[in-house]
């Protein structure tokens, strides 16, 4: 295998490639920025891999459909693939690592140890998708090891993972920086998603709304014109009666534990996820 780290993109298959490839990183003196994706790649995912170089880390992207944070009636299958053109778009990007290991390569024989995160994952996401975050925990844990990067690079769109995985890099002392990075939004507003493209012309335009309630409701509880359970319930009628079909949860959290808040008074986040058709949206704004 060339481990050179000439300029370009070398795409790696296996663990024993990736530590190999970024040993010959590490022995000219360079850090390691991880960028954990689920593939079919979009301009947040390329924040995340400007993130690391903007820090002067080796970008290495890793692009794997993890099937054990999907619930058995969620869309692994339908999951958006496109690997080709998640390679061009690396490229294009300057990230020097694409690690895109198969299943059996990231699960050889059955995994009997999981990594679970407790308490900032009772709520939000957490019920509605039982064992996703242990999921998302468990292969999380794996590419760090696999990798061993200085910096994780990971998306505050996704917000209640991002804190879940700060979480577990404390509490079990991994030597890894967990680095959050802002949003990236299309021109009108609505969070850049792969999943964006399961949405129709029409669903599209009704999409808005997520961003438009969210930045409504951040207003009205930091000026104290609404409590916090007024303005959610408020903008959860709004995206009802603008076309969502269900509101799975509109609510004011703190920043840090993600408990619901009635008042704010310090760092909190306004946090939704709602269903349009086939297609699950989620997003969350700084209060
Ligand atoms: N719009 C965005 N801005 C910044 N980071 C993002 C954005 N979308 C995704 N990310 C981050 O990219 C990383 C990989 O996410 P993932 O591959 O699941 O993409 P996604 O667009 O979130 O897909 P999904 O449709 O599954 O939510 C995560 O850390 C995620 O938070
Ligand atoms: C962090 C992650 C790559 C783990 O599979 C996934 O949950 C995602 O894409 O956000
Ligand atoms: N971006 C979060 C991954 C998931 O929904 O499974």
């Amino acid at each position: 295998m060339n481990t050179s780290t000439e300029p370009g993109l070398l795409v790696v298959r296996t663990v024993a490639d990736l530590r190999r490839a970024v040993a010959g990183f590490r022995k000219a003196g360079r850090t390691i920025g991880l960028v954990p994706t689920m593939g079919a790649l979009h301009e947040g995912h390329v924040s995340l891999v400007k993130g690391a170089l903007e820090r002067g880390d080796v970008p290495v992207t890793s692009i794997f459909v993890n099937p054990t944070q999907f619930g058995p009636k969620e869309d692994f299958s339908a999951y958006p693939r496109d690997e080709e053109g998640d390679f061009d778009k690396l490229r294009d990007a300057q990230c020097r690592i694409a690690f895109a290991p198969t299943k059996d390569e990231m699960y050889p024989g059955e995994q009997l140890t999981t990594v679970t995160v407790a308490g900032i994952t009772d709520g939000l996401c957490g019920p509605l998708r039982p064992g996703h975050f242990q999921g998302v925990a468990t292969v999380v844990s794996k590419l760090l090891l696999m990798a061993m990067p200085d910096r994780a690079y990971f998306g505050e769109k996704d917000y209640q993972q991002l804190q879940v995985i700060k979480r577990m890099v404390r509490d079990l002392a991994m030597p890894f920086e967990i680095v959050g990075m802002p949003t990236v939004r299309e021109k009108d507003g609505l969070a850049m998603s792969s999943r964006n493209r399961y949405l129709s012309a029409e669903e599209r335009t009704k999409a808005l709304g997520m961003y438009k309630q969210l930045v409504t409701v951040a207003d009205a509880v930091r000026d104290g014109t609404k409590s916090c359970a007024e303005a959610s319930a408020a903008a959860s009628q709004a995206l009802r009666d603008g076309g969502f079909d269900i509101v799975e949860y509109f609510t004011v959290v703190d920043a840090d534990s993600l408990k619901p808040l009635e008042h704010v008074a310090g760092p909190a986040r306004v946090i939704a996820a709602a269903r349009l058709g086939r297609t699950r949206l989620i997003d969350n704004l700084a209060v």
